[in-house]
């Protein structure tokens, strides 16, 4: 399976070896990125002196990257940045590296070291954005500059683009970049950003890490509920107020989960793949879901990241009602964050929520919504799928498991699903279910060996992309 034959007579292939210095530099410059509090509040309103500041301290940590003569770099939305790495064979159509340089707030309280001093403590660095993503932004141009200095010249272009307001949706980053690519003509092989990992420890009876390549992405909607009654006096008050209302409607679709897609996609492929590192009767259980399909998405129901994979999840996020102790409050409303499953659109879920409500006195306002995203191919043509996969054989030999699967969470990425039909969400690093709440939580941390892979991964993965093969199809023996 995968990338094969012998291209022709190449530039020889730099070895991912770091010096001990080497190593010294990168993981300081990751601690002096974390140190700086990036933070995104909401749309629009983020900490524009620390975006400014990162900008610069990219220019000092990365110096190769920004006087090499084939690399441009332009800042978009004033703290975006694209890099435009022009590789020497135009035949090859170019690929692009996603990550995002905004992190979410970090309160102090809960931390075991203060979230934005990037210390250092038994071989973890601590902070907020260590694994979302200031790891990716800062290993992308590290594994860059070390290629840079051994005089690396490209084969295939590429861009990286380093979004500041993923957190907050992306409007001002990555759509101003999509935007702009796209005026450009640019046409992409492929994209590859955040949003998986390799896992170790999901899956209780799966004793060894597997890869997770997202290559589809849940939708979502926002959705405000509201109630408006005749407000009055409380002491005598209605048989039924804005706030009763309202909370018996929203805890009927907290009560009432959305239909359980399993058996519609993803998630079956992954259990099929992964069923024969079972042990029986686990591995006959996956290997035959014509069979035990209702059982095991019942199963997967039970836990809330694998329930996740299977449903479009309801979160009740918002609720604000009630002016005064002694008033019958006029109005009430909730917000509702809906993550919608790919099997599923907008549309419909909109319709199963009225259904489930069915209160003619609650309205509903779509703040915003966004369809899931297409499911990429995985197969022995799909490039960047194969590209992950082979690099993954180099640097991580002991991971032998690698599975498609679906990013439960929204990444930068869908902003340029125009630009290409292969988007792969994965981050080369080990995550355990801890790590996994320690994201947007409290102690985020990556171990410096984590960190020094990742960019060994990218290192690797940005010359693998030099092929001028093609995939090519395995053929299966009768
Ligand atoms: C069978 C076992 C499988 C186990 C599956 C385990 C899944 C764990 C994967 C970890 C996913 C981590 C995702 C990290 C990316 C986070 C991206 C993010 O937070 N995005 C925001 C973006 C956003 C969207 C809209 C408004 C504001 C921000 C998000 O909320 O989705
Ligand atoms: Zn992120
Ligand atoms: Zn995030």
């Amino acid at each position: 399976k995968g990338l094969g034959g012998k291209g022709p007579q190449r530039a020889p292939r730099i070895p991912s070896e770091f010096s001990p210095e080497e190593r010294v530099t990168m993981k300081e410059s990751l601690k002096g990125a974390i140190q700086i509090p990036t933070v995104s509040f909401n749309p629009g309103e983020y900490n524009t002196t620390a975006l400014a500041e990162f900008g610069q301290y990219i220019r000092e940590v990365f110096p190769t990257v920004f006087k090499t003569s084939f690399i441009q770099h332009e800042v978009v939305g004033e703290y975006s940045h694209l890099f435009t790495v022009q590789g020497s064979d135009p035949s090859l159509q170019p690929y692009m590296l996603l990550a995002h340089i905004d992190v979410v707030p970090a309160p102090d309280q809960g931390w075991e070291v203060p979230p934005f001093s990037g210390l250092e403590r038994d071989g973890f660095i601590y902070g907020r954005g260590t694994l979302d993503n200031k790891n990716s932004v800062m290993a992308i141009l590290q594994a860059l500059e070390l290629l840079l200095i051994r005089n690396y010249i490209p084969r295939r272009s590429f861009f990286i683009a380093l979004g500041h307001d993923e957190e907050v949706s992306g409007a001002n980053g990555a759509q101003k970049i999509s935007a702009l690519l796209q005026a450009r003509g640019v046409q992409l092989a492929f994209i590859v950003d955040e949003g998986s990992f390799i896992l170790d420890g999901f899956i209780p009876s799966l004793n060894k890490p597997f890869a997770m390549i997202s290559v589809s992405e849940k939708g979502s909607l926002n959705l405000m509920l509201q109630v408006n009654m005749t407000p009055g006096h409380s002491s005598a008050p209605p048989e039924e107020t804005s706030i009763g209302i309202l909370a018996a409607a929203v805890s009927r679709l907290e009560q009432t989960p959305l239909p359980n897609m399993f058996g519609s996609g993803l998630p079956e492929m992954m259990l099929q793949q992964l069923a024969t590192e079972f042990s029986f009767p686990v591995n006959i259980v996956f290997s035959n879901l014509w069979l035990f399909g209702p059982l095991v998405s019942r199963l997967m129901e039970r836990n809330y990241i694998t329930n996740a994979l299977v449903r479009t999840t309801t979160a009740i996020t918002m609720f604000k009602a009630g002016i005064k102790v002694n008033v019958i409050p006029p109005m009430a409303q909730s917000t509702v964050n809906f993550r919608i499953h790919p099997a599923q659109t907008v549309q419909e879920v909109l319709e199963l929520v009225k259904n489930i409500v069915a209160d003619d006195r609650v309205q509903f306002h779509v703040l915003n919504a966004f369809e899931p995203l297409p499911v990429s191919p995985s197969d022995d043509q799909a490039l960047g799928y194969q590209l992950i996969r082979q690099t993954l054989q180099s640097v991580f030999p002991e991971v032998n498991i690698v599975a498609p699967g679906i990013c439960i969470a929204q990444t930068d990425s869908r902003h340029y699903a125009h630009l290409t039909t292969g988007i792969y969400r994965f981050n080369p690093i080990y995550l355990t279910p801890q790590e996994f709440r320690s994201i947007h939580g409290i102690n985020e941390k990556i171990s410096v060996r984590n960190y020094e892979t990742q960019v060994k991964f990218i290192f690797e993965f940005i010359q693998n992309a030099d092929t001028d093969q093609e995939p090519v199809s395995h053929l299966h023996e009768l």
